[in-house]
């Protein structure tokens, strides 16, 4: 499963965790992006700090993995190299992609789009606020998943986090840890590339999560 988690939340896991179970899956590979080329126009959380969370939010299912192949690729992230290097990975494994009914509807957008049917099968599922469908998509490398109704957005969780709203319970709490830790969303001024997880000294506004 790709995406920018920034920051990961429920939402990705109940996903990844009904298609895991549906399609009997052995490994869900969280593979976080590196640059993410549609989300140009706003700033992207360090891919270090995005790539930590996801490690911490995955940290309990023995299924689920985290993959540095996107954040360790120089340039603009496209899922045609993630399949790549994954394949080159993992030779004899057969790829999945999971990927948001938002996401999905937009894939025909993406680099190579007409080359990735080759090398995974995708997985569109469904999520609140957004149409399923696999429309002018080929019918035998695409299937439609329905997964529990989890009205949640990593754009949502940052609002929350500037606003000083709690973002318990939408995000792992170990998420929530790191952010305060980290003093993530909470000025914006985490931007990419300029990467320093590095714990700050405490501020005022810790109390604020
Ligand atoms: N609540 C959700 N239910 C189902 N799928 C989701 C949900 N949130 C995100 N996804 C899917 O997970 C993948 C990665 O999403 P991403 O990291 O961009 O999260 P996001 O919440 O959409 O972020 P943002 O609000 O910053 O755009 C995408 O395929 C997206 O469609
Ligand atoms: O390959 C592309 O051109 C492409 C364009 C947009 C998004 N993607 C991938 O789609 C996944 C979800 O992306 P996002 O931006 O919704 O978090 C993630 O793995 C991205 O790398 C891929």
């Amino acid at each position: 499963m790709g995406g920018t988690f920034d920051p990961i939340h429920h939402g990705h896991l109940v996903a990844a965790s009904e298609v895991q179970s549906r399609f009997d899956l052995d490994e869900v590979v969280f593979v976080p992006t590196g640059q993410p080329w549609q989300k140009a126009d706003r700033r992207v959380t360090p891919a270090e700090h995005r790539y930590l969370m996801t490690v911490v939010a995955t940290a309990s299912n023995p299924r689920f993995t985290v993959s540095r192949v996107d954040i360790d690729r120089p340039g603009p992230t496209y899922t045609i190299d993630t399949l790549r290097d994954l394949k080159a990975e993992r030779p004899d494994a057969e790829l999945f992609f999971i990927t948001g009914a938002d996401a999905l509807a937009e894939i025909l957008s993406w680099k190579d789009a007409e080359r990735m049917w080759d090398l995974a099968h995708f997985i569109g599922v469904t999520r609140p606020g957004h149409e399923l469908s696999g429309k002018g998509l080929p019918e035998d490398r695409v299937t439609l998943q329905v997964v529990p109704a989890m009205a949640i957005s990593s754009t949502d969780c940052r609002s929350r986090v500037a606003d000083g709203q709690p973002v318990w319970y939408l995000v792992p709490d170990g998420v929530v840890q790191y952010i305060n830790k980290y003093h993530l969303y909470s000025d914006r001024q985490a931007t990419w590339p300029r990467v320093d997880p590095t714990p700050k000294p405490p501020r005022q506004r810790q109390e604020v999560l």
